[in-house]
């Protein structure tokens, strides 16, 4: 016999959290993936009141079969990644050198997706590895997407993509045990790379600070390969492609990016969040080296060679376009997951060259795309659809949501629409560059791509005093994690060829004697002069915008001080934060309370990139017997942030053991505000990296 059926409220209704709800009581109706209304959303159908669950309860199977399905493959390589929607603005019209959409009037408008990521680590992976960053551009021409997929170095380790599944077994966590997470410091990534010259010109990149950004707001981004522009009579010329950030470049320092890991391993998502949510919109300009086959020849090394570039004093990056992030993803997995770039997503005006790599990741995108999505019609999906009309007669497959109306789905056909189907255009649509190409098939390398040392040692010598220092100590940390000495000792053979400095650098930082050098095959270059552009330090913004203050307060903390800080920091688009002992609102001298951003305990100094200690002498002399306060301290101080200091804060930096130095400005008063500011400028202290 039926029992009665619940009324939409029920006695069973209690506790905050509706612990035994029954019933629908307010809001839009829950409902299967089928569209049926539920009448229970808590519990599973049983017999009786603590009986088994029934078979029967399709709305128990329905919700758990989606979620036992949640799950995609992560991208076998940039699995962590984070993404913004943006706009890319045609500052120069350049018809001339190519008909891609974008470029074709000033001011043009064209909608832009980026995805930015890490390489080697696992969806979630913390933010700070050191490691290359992915710098992919999905850009929604009015003639199809084109992607630019590209890194923040401008160079690869590889020749030949035929060598790319070597290398990314090789940096990925080993298989017979399982770690390291995200990180190139192991056996098998030296081991392989000591085996492979060829990648010595990226690891000087690798182990630079390029690897461990402040943000992805202060990181350049390069298309790495030549590709080619192709005009409207079809002339093409070379083209390499510079993503610059206009907020300057920025990087933390390792002993921080450890530390970031540990207290914030969403630090670069978080930052991107919260400057485009805070409408401090992150911009680059786009900047081409545009250069013919004269040039070509000339260079000193071959242009299709991916572990080289072009340095900008030889060939001026011209910008032509400017682009702006300045939205959020509504959905991680709809936009950031289902996101899908590739190198052969090209528009009319751009073109490939036989770059080895370049012709090998044109196959690997879609391929691997179709594994991780699941289905040939991910092109469908809002954040791969072209925002142009889109006709073909690719027809049916998985998931298919085009209704694919008519009767003709082949081309040409005389059924379809207007008794006549979309047909290919000659003189419109896409045309491959007419290429000469003849020889014998061979795998071979060119002997055009046998240099392997000399930008190697370009880029080492165009660093800063300080920047070497940090290459030397990235080495030294990297090798001193293998165990098999005989992969360190290769390593330091092959790098006895870059520069003397930095080999017997890294060798002194491992305790280990220097090997012969390897044997090159061809003699490293001493001629090739420094480079200013290859330098982080050399082209900072002399600027504190965009970053973040930490303000440490107490109760009793100077209501006009810490508000003179504020505005001055604020007033030039900087971020600032409060510290305090506890989470609660903090009571100001001069009345009124400040309720802080993080508690002392979860809000460390490596989170900011400067600080200002502002406690009352109570605060104070309370704060400096507190390991994280002293931490915050002395931190702040080892990574070579500016400190201001407040008429109190002396006992708190004395029990931090730090000695104050130039890198400090005291802040006496209000006045001493817009000093800390613009000493703030210079981002660091420098001068405070003793082993430089
Ligand atoms: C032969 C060399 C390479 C191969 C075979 C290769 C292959 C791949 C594959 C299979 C993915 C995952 C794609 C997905 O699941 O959607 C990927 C992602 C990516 N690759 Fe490569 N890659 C190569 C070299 C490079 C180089 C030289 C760059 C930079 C210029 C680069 C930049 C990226 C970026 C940025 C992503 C992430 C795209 C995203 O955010 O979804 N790759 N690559």
């Amino acid at each position: 016999m039926a029992s009665k059926r619940p009324t939409s409220t029920t006695p069973d209704q209690r506790g905050a959290g509706d612990e035994l709800h029954q019933g629908v009581k307010r809001g839009e109706r829950l409902t299967t993936a089928t569209g049926t209304p539920l009448g229970d959303g808590q519990n599973s159908l049983k017999v009786g009141d603590r009986g088994p669950t029934l078979l029967e309860d399709f709305a128990f199977r329905d919700k758990m079969f989606h979620f036992d399905h949640e799950r995609i493959p992560e991208r076998v390589v940039h699995a962590r990644g984070y993404s913004a929607h943006g706009t890319l603005e045609c500052l120069e019209a350049i018809p001339d050198l190519t008909r891609a959409a974008p470029f074709q009037r000033k001011g043009q408008e064209t909608e832009a997706f980026v995805r930015f990521s890490t390489v080697a680590g696992n969806l979630g992976s913390p933010d700070l590895a050191r490691d290359v960053r992915g710098f992919a551009v999905k850009m929604y021409t009015d003639e199809g997407n084109w992607d630019l997929v590209g890194n923040n170095i401008p160079v690869f380790f590889i020749q030949d993509a035929t060598k790319f599944p070597d290398l990314v077994h090789a940096v990925k966590e080993e298989q017979d045990r399982g770690w390291p997470q995200a990180q190139s410091a192991h056996d098998t990534f030296w081991d392989f790379v000591s085996l492979m010259p060829e990648s010595t010109h990226m690891l000087l990149w690798q182990m630079s600070d390029r690897t461990i950004p402040r943000s992805f707001r202060f990181m350049e981004g390069f298309g790495v390969h030549t590709y080619r522009f192709v005009n409207a009579d079809g002339d093409d010329t070379f083209v390499k492609f510079h993503w610059k950030p206009r907020q300057g470049l920025q990087s933390v320092v390792w002993n921080e990016a450890l530390k970031i890991n540990g207290a914030d391993p969403d630090f670069h998502r978080r930052d991107l969040y919260a400057a485009i949510d805070s409408g401090d919109l992150p911009q680059w300009d786009l900047g081409v080296q545009v250069f013919d086959e004269a040039f070509a020849d000339e260079f000193d090394f071959d242009v299709l060679d991916s572990t080289k570039l072009i340095p900008e004093e030889v060939l001026p990056v011209r910008v032509i376009a400017r682009l702006t992030l300045d939205r959020v993803v509504d959905n991680m997995f709809a936009e950031n997951e289902q996101v899908a770039f590739g190198t052969h997503n090209v528009i009319p005006g751009i073109d490939f060259t036989n770059d080895p790599l370049l012709q090998g990741r044109n196959f690997s995108y879609l391929d691997t795309q179709l594994k991780r999505l699941g289905s040939t019609n991910f092109t469908q999906l809002p954040v791969n659809a072209p925002r142009c009309p889109v006709r073909h007669f690719q027809r049916d497959g998985h998931m298919q949501t085009d209704p694919q109306l008519g009767r003709g789905n082949y081309e040409p056909n005389s059924l379809s629409g207007d008794d006549r189907g979309p047909r290919a255009d000659v003189v419109h649509g896409y045309q491959s560059v007419v290429r000469q190409e003849q020889g014998p098939t061979r795998r071979l390398r060119a002997e055009s791509f046998a240099d392997h040392y000399s930008q190697a040692r370009q880029f080492f010598i165009s660093q800063t005093d300080v920047e070497q220092q940090h290459i030397v100590n990235a080495f030294g940390f990297e090798l001193s994690k293998v165990e098999d000495p005989r992969i360190r000792t290769r390593v330091l053979a092959n790098l006895l060829n870059v520069h003397d400095d930095l080999a017997s650098g890294i060798a002194t930082v491992l305790g280990v004697p220097l090997p012969a050098a390897s044997e090159a095959a061809v003699p490293t270059r001493t001629d090739l002069p420094e480079s200013a552009a290859l330098s982080i330090q050399l082209n900072g913004p002399e600027s504190f915008a965009g970053r973040k203050l930490g303000v440490l307060v107490t109760h009793g903390s100077d209501k006009a001080l810490v508000q003179a800080v504020a505005t001055a920091f604020e007033g030039a688009g900087a971020v600032v934060e409060y510290v305090a002992p506890a989470i609660g609102p903090v009571k100001l001298k001069g009345g009124g309370t400040i309720t802080p951003h993080h508690a002392i305990d979860g809000g460390p100094s490596v989170l900011f990139d400067a600080v200002a200690l502002l406690p009352s002498a109570e605060g104070a002399a309370d704060l400096a017997g507190r390991a994280s306060a002293q931490d915050f301290v002395s931190d702040a101080f080892a990574h070579f942030k500016l400190i201001g200091t407040g008429p109190a804060a002396a006992p708190l930096v004395s029990e931090a053991g730090v000695e104050p130095d130039d890198g400090f400005a005291h802040l006496g008063s209000a006045d001493d505000a817009d000093a800390f500011l613009q000493l703030c400028g210079s981002l660091r202290f420098w001068d405070r990296d003793i082993r430089a």
